[in-house]
């Protein structure tokens, strides 16, 4: 990444746009916005800038694999399947980088790009899929010419984006049937358009289900210490006309004890064979509460985020981020000089308190997911 966009919190009008290419994927999603996008000539990647979203909606340019691993790392760009989308772009850019007619040395800059991008975030088990499917297809076209190899590539990052746009539709669908008919729904985290090729697992959920005319309003944890349901899932929902309020993470218990709490859906980062479900760090504390209060607790995601090579919960990798995004809101430090924060991103659910999951390939019981590989 560029200074301009490694240092994105301020404006740089040279290095920004406000909107995204034009795109299958967009016209599919609905939406006036996207989290990742090829430019048509495929030499840029478009990433909405979503460290500064509520306020500005901008787009920063990036022109090689490993400033979009560093666009990824730095959480530009965040949600599972939308770091999936963005790697298979940045895999997309490195083709097009390696002019090498040898396949070897084309293999070698391939390999090198997708261990950079693999590298930038752990837990969300969509980034190193993507990179995967790009080395794969790597190996199956390394003898071709340049401008083919590099044409293929990005014609895979457009494919694996449209994809995820239609899973999350079909997700959307079958989650939809159980949602209550009126009342609130609890989301926590950003699993929305933000979070995905466009349209979102647990908010497409939500947004199918308002669709189908189920009156029901979201309650949106905030979610320290990035805030992603008080920038993003507002953000998205208030753009979509959906009736949307934030929560202080810890309100959601007090809510659910007095009954207006109906449901609780969110996304995932991996899901492990067992149906242990890693997401955003609080998301635990929420599935217990649902529990306690016999409230469903479902988890939406696309094929792509579950991860049959992992046994269970354990074995997931959780980030560890820095210490300051947690010590430090609005540039204002909320504690001593000195005091570090811990700074967990992630949490693991256990399988048993997951009433469902929702995938494009069907709903299942956690303990079952294995059962829709088919
Ligand atoms: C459809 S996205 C589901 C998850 O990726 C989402 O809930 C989440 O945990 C995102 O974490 P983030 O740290 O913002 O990348």
């Amino acid at each position: 990444m560029n200074q301009d966009h490694r240092d994105a919190r301020g404006p740089h009008p040279m290095s920004s746009t406000v909107s995204p290419p034009w795109s299958p994927a967009l016209a599919l999603s609905g939406a006036s916005y996207s989290a990742a996008e090829l430019s048509p000539e495929g030499d840029q990647v478009f990433l909405l800038e979503q460290r500064e979203l509520p306020g500005v909606e901008r787009y920063v340019t990036l022109g090689t694999a490993a400033e979009v691993a560093e666009g990824i790392r730095a959480m530009v760009v965040r949600g599972a399947p939308a770091i999936g989308i963005a790697a298979a772009y940045g895999m997309a850019l490195a083709a097009r980088a390696a002019q090498t007619e040898d396949a070897e040395g084309y293999l070698a800059a391939m390999r090198q790009a997708g261990a950079i991008l693999d590298a930038a975030r752990p837990t969300a088990v969509n980034l190193s899929w993507a990179v995967r499917r790009a080395l794969a297809l790597a190996a199956s076209h390394a003898h071709q010419g340049g401008a083919e190899r590099a044409e293929a590539m990005a014609a895979l990052g457009r494919a694996i984006h449209r994809d995820d746009v239609e899973a999350c539709r079909a997700m959307g669908r079958l989650g939809a049937a159980h949602m209550p008919d009126e009342g609130a729904v609890l989301t926590h985290c950003n699993a929305g358009a933000l979070a995905t090729g466009g349209y979102g697992t647990a908010l497409g959920v939500i947004r199918a289900a308002i669709e189908a005319g189920k009156r029901i309003r979201v309650l949106a944890d905030e979610t320290r210490p990035y805030l992603q349901g008080a920038r993003l899932t507002a953000w998205e929902l208030q753009k979509d006309g959906v009736n949307v309020e934030v929560l202080a993470d810890s309100m959601a218990g007090w809510l659910m004890q007095r009954g207006e709490i109906k449901a609780v859906v969110v996304g995932a980062d991996r899901i492990a064979r067992n149906g242990d479900v890693a997401n955003k760090i609080g998301t635990y504390a929420v599935a217990c509460l649902a529990k306690h209060h016999g409230i469903p607790f479902y988890v939406a995601a696309p094929w792509s985020t579950v991860d049959l090579a992992t046994p269970d919960g354990s074995a997931i990798p959780i980030e560890e981020r820095s210490s300051e995004e947690v010590a430090v809101i609005g540039g204002k430090r909320m504690m001593p000089e000195g005091v570090r924060a811990r700074h967990p991103a992630f949490d693991v659910t256990p399988a048993a308190l997951v009433t469902a999951i929702f995938t494009e390939r069907g709903a299942a019981a956690p303990g079952e997911i294995a059962r829709l590989a088919g």
